[in-house]
Formats: structure tokens, C-alpha cells, sequence
């Protein structure tokens, strides 16, 4: 068969360096920068689309790695960003065309270049040196193995919402529609598709009958014991991914609080939780430290599923890697420190909570229990679960606490 070469052309190339630009220039997040970039000309097809995203997000991803490629420093000026372009598109084995633009990387030979470049993980991972460095003294030896799984892909994975449907079913759905899914091994409800698709026009995602969710978040819900009729708190719920796993698991039955300091994100859960046909959520806008004293001794079950850095998603969200800082993830663990103790008080004696996030780090993790721990006699440690990231599953922590 012949080996066709995908063609490059210059519009597609330029609204790359347009979203780059904005994205390192001004500090947006990439997905929004993508999807403006996007909707600025509705002409491109789906194909010229891909090609945005994908070439965007790839150099996002790789944006050291390409510098010390180069053997530059990172620059914002436009013709600097057309040469990373080019050589990222030589090192996926494509040739470039002989453009105006590309002669500085159109004669680099990538082979020697790639032996000449330091081993550590910093560079060949891309990361920044600090992150590099922070990682390396939190993870040590499980540091270059997870740093190279934060660089794979993304699959893209959804949970049947077993209020309306079964895994079973809904693969047979698609399975009519000419579309190859297979099960995610560990649970009922996930399904994992062989090929990346818009789902958010199918019809079946339309009524409610699955939501798009990560292999590791699917494991947090569950690890919470929530049972039908139980009152049930979800105190940092945002747009609902969790809230929708737990209505489900609850049948229903019962009660569940969806809380959150941003309302807008719960304007958001509330939309997504009647297409699942959830119907036992309360929305609660936090709106002080009042919001949760009233809630005092309430629930049998809690999930403080907590801001992060959100190291463990950079596998989605590569620009993360280059946007956070170290006053950052300082800031951040004093934030979950301060929802470990004060959200804690909604337990009921008896009740359990699960502390989650989706950070890599055991300084936000086991760390942050372990301190929680050490002041409060009352709560002890059930069970503790890490979930590294993978193909099919982002970086996750959670622990299951129990209040005497
Ligand atoms: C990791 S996200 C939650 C994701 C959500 N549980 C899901 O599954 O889609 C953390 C959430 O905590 C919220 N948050 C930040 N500070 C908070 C606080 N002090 N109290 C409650 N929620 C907070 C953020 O707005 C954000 O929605």
C-alpha cells in the first residue's frame, strides 16, 4: 500500500503558532485556546481540525524536550515557533516542505541531535527543571515511569450511568453504530473506545445514558461505600463527575449534597444531573464557613475530593506541566489541609470519607493524611489507594477514613 505523507498547509500551521502563542504568551488554558482557535473559522473540516488540536497539544507537550532539541531557549516570536513546529514534524518522521521558514531545522540531524541531549527525565520527559526536581525528591524511583506515562496519549474512556443503562447495552448501541468499544478491566460500568470521537453529538450520550470519565476517577465513587438511602456529601463536587458516579451507585435512594465554592459549576452539575435522570442531588453553594457548620454531624458518607495541582492529569492537560508553580502547590496543600479539618466535622460518628486527588505527589496525598491524622485521634486510616497514570487512567489518589 502506498505511504502516503499527510500534506502540511500554511493556514493550519499558522493557527498552531496562534494558539501556541496565546497559550504560553498569555497563560490560557490549552483546551479553551484550542477550541476558540477553532470555532475563529468554521470552514476547517473535521480532518484540518485534528490537525489542530493534535499538533497544538503535541508541542505543548513536548516544549522543552523540542527547545533543547533545537539548542535554544524557548521563544515566543513567531518565526522561532515555526521552526519548533517544523522540527516536531520532522521528529514525527514526516518531511517538511521546502518553505520559506524552515530552513533553520529543515537540515538538523535529528539522530545526532536526540544522542546529544541529557538522560534525565527533566529533558527527555519534558519537564520543568524545578517540577523535574520536586518529583524526582517526592517519587524517586517511580518518577521516570510515571513522567513518561503523563506523556501518553489520552484514551477516551466513559461510565454507563446504570441509573438508565447497562455497560452491555450501551456497547451494543455502539456496536450499531459501526463504533468498537471494549470493557475497562477494573469495574462494571467503563468502557473504553478504540478510537478517539466526538461522543457529545451521539444521541445516547444526548439522553443520559453515559458521561465521559476517566478509568482512575471511575474508582473514587465506589471507594466511598455509598449505599442507597444514605445521606451522602459531595463538599468540592464542581461540574458533578463524581456526584453523578455516587446518585448512581445510591439508586437514587437517599440524599446527596453537591457542594462547591464556584456556583457556576454547579449551574453546570445541575444541567448534567438531569440528563442522567439523577434525581436525589441538593446543590449547596458554599458560601462561608456557616454553609458547613449547618451541616454538622450530617453524613454517613463525605467525599472531599480536593483542589490539586493536577500533576496526575498532565497526560490531558500538558500545559499544566509549564503553567504551575512552586508558590502554587504550596498554596494548594494549605487549601486541603483547611478542607481536611473543617469539612471533616460534617461526619457523623460512625460515617466514612474519602480524601481524593488527582495529583502524583505523596506530599498532597499520603502526607496530607498523615498530618490529618496526627491531630485528630478520632479518624483512622480504612484503606489508601494510588492509581498511577496509564493508558487508561490518570494519576489518582484516595483514602478512606473512618470517624470514631
Ligand atoms: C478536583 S476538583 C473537583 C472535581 C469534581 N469532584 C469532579 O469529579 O468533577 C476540586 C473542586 O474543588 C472546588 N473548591 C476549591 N476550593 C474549595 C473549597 N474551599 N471548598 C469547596 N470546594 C472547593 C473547586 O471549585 C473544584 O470544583
Amino acid at each position: 500500500m502506498e505511504n502516503r505523507q499527510p500534506r502540511l498547509h500554511k493556514n493550519l500551521i499558522e493557527a498552531v503558532i496562534d494558539s501556541l502563542e496565546t497559550i504560553f504568551g498569555k497563560g490560557f488554558y490549552a483546551d479553551k485556546v484550542i477550541e476558540r482557535t477553532l470555532k475563529s473559522n468554521p470552514k476547517w473540516g473535521s480532518r484540518d481540525r485534528a490537525f489542530i488540536a493534535e499538533s497544538t497539544y503535541e508541542i505543548v507537550r513536548w516544549w522543552r524536550y523540542l527547545w533543547e532539541l533545537y539548542g535554544k531557549s524557548p521563544s515566543l516570536k513567531r518565526n522561532e515557533l515555526t521552526r519548533i513546529f517544523g522540527l516536531w514534524w520532522r521528529l514525527n518522521g514526516q518531511e517538511l516542505p521546502e518553505w520559506h521558514g524552515f530552513e533553520a531545522v529543515q537540515d538538523i540531524d535529528i539522530k545526532s541531535a536526540k544522542r546529544s541531549l541529557p538522560n534525565d527525565v527533566g529533558v527527555q520527559q519534558s519537564f520543568p527543571i524545578w517540577f523535574d526536581e520536586l518529583a524526582n525528591e517526592d517519587l524517586g524511583k517511580d518518577w521516570p515511569i510515571i513522567a513518561q506515562n503523563l506523556n501518553l496519549p489520552a484514551e477516551l474512556i466513559i461510565r454507563a450511568n446504570t441509573l438508565k443503562t447497562t455497560r452491555q447495552e450501551l456497547k451494543t448501541i455502539f456496536k450499531k453504530e459501526g463504533v468498537e468499544t471494549h470493557n475497562f478491566s477494573e469495574n462494571e460500568v467503563g468502557l473504553i473506545f478504540k478510537q478517539r470521537q466526538n461522543i457529545f453529538s451521539n444521541a445516547s450520550f444526548k439522553s443520559g445514558l453515559f458521561e465521559v470519565q476517566d478509568g482512575g476517577s471511575q474508582l473514587i465513587a465506589p471507594f466511598l461505600r455509598p449505599e442507597p438511602g444514605m445521606k451522602v456529601i459531595d463538599a468540592c463536587a464542581g461540574a458533578g463527575g463524581k456526584t453523578l458516579h455516587l446518585a448512581a451507585l445510591m439508586q437514587n435512594k437517599g440524599s446527596l449534597i453537591a457542594m462547591d465554592v464556584e456556583e457556576r459549576k454547579l449551574v453546570e452539575l445541575k444541567r448534567r444531573a438531569k440528563r442522567n435522570g439523577a434525581h436525589n442531588i441538593e446543590i449547596k453553594h458554599i458560601e462561608g464557613s456557616k454553609t458547613i457548620k449547618r451541616l454538622k454531624d450530617k453524613a454517613d458518607r463525605l467525599l472531599l475530593d480536593v483542589p490539586c495541582s493536577g500533576t496526575g492529569v498532565i497526560k490531558r492537560n500538558p500545559d499544566t506541566k509549564w503553567k504551575i508553580k512552586p508558590e502554587d502547590l504550596e498554596k494548594v496543600k494549605g487549601i486541603q489541609q483547611d478542607i481536611l479539618n473543617d469539612y471533616s466535622t460534617m461526619l457523623k460518628s460512625g460515617g466514612m470519607m474519602v480524601y481524593a486527588t488527582c495529583s502524583i505527589l505523596h506530599s498532597e496525598n499520603e502526607d496530607q493524611v498523615k498530618t490529618f491524622l496526627a491531630k485528630r485521634e478520632d479518624f483512622k486510616l480504612i484503606e489508601e489507594k494510588r492509581v498511577n497514570p496509564s493508558k487508561v487512567s490518570d494519576g489518582f489518589y484516595m483514602a478512606l477514613l473512618q470517624k470514631a
